[in-house]
């Protein structure tokens, strides 16, 4: 049995008050009510040390948005997957479709990203999608194959998140039959990868307009083990509504 995770990307979003008030809102939130998932967010860089603090000993886990492949060295502006533990993340967001695009990560990078995250103790949360272009093309299914093969480790714990490109931000959430076809591909190919155990175990999160009043509907199907939330993570009520969405 998978149990869902849901988690919040805050991308580029938070200076040190709102950031701390946001993450205290959610710590009040989860002492006076429960949910059926683990809970994890991923604030900028900057945050993580004070929200190390804030939630330790809450059960939210946190998270780092990127990492670099490389334990250390020069490599000026990056962290390494190292550093991240040692604050006490948990998970790294890998291949996030703005890294892809605005940094050109390869598939290969974001491999490196993840194994590097692994050798750290973290779980990778390695993100892939399609743009609009490549499914308006009936390419979807394929160029998500192509991207898990290219980016999932061969070995170690991974969790995969499903985000359409052109659902992300765009307040336009892919439909649940689309979700649970893409789902299912993805589970799919994770199998071909890395064998049905695994498959069966991993986690396949959806992302792209997840918001309290499509969150149900999304989390029910078979296939979706928890939400990779952007927008409705930055405010407590609508992430924590989310959560309280999984069944
Ligand atoms: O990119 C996302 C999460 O990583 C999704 O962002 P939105 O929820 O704002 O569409």
């Amino acid at each position: 049995m998978r149990r869902k995770l849901i988690a919040g990307n805050w991308k580029m979003n938070g200076l040190l008050a709102e950031g701390t008030a946001l993450a205290e809102a959610l710590v009040n939130l989860q002492a006076s009510n429960s949910v059926n998932c683990d809970l994890l967010i991923a604030p900028p860089a900057t945050l993580i040390s004070p929200l190390a603090t804030l939630l330790s000993g809450s059960g939210i886990a946190l998270g780092g948005q990127d990492c670099h492949c490389e334990p250390k060295g020069a490599h000026t502006g990056d962290i390494s997957a190292a550093m991240l533990a040692d604050l006490g993340c948990r998970f790294v967001i890998v291949g996030h479709s703005e890294r892809r695009n605005d940094h050109a990560e390869s598939n290969t990078v974001i491999r490196q990203k993840a194994r590097a995250a692994q050798a750290a103790g973290m779980t990778p949360v390695i993100c892939v999608g399609e743009s609009l272009e490549e499914r308006e093309a009936g390419q979807a299914e394929a160029c998500v194959a192509d991207q898990i093969r290219g980016s999932l480790p061969d070995d170690g714990e991974a969790v995969l998140a499903y985000e359409p490109v052109w659902a992300i931000g765009t307040g336009r959430s892919a439909t649940p039959e689309d979700v649970a076809r893409m789902h299912e591909a993805i589970r799919k190919v994770t199998g071909e990868v890395r064998g049905a155990d695994y498959a069966a175990r991993c986690r396949i999160l959806y992302g792209g307009s997840v918001k309290p009043a499509n969150a149900g509907e999304l989390l029910q199907l078979l296939d979706v083990d928890g939400a990779l939330v952007g927008g409705a993570s930055l405010v407590a009520e609508d992430f924590w509504a989310i959560a309280q969405a999984c069944p």
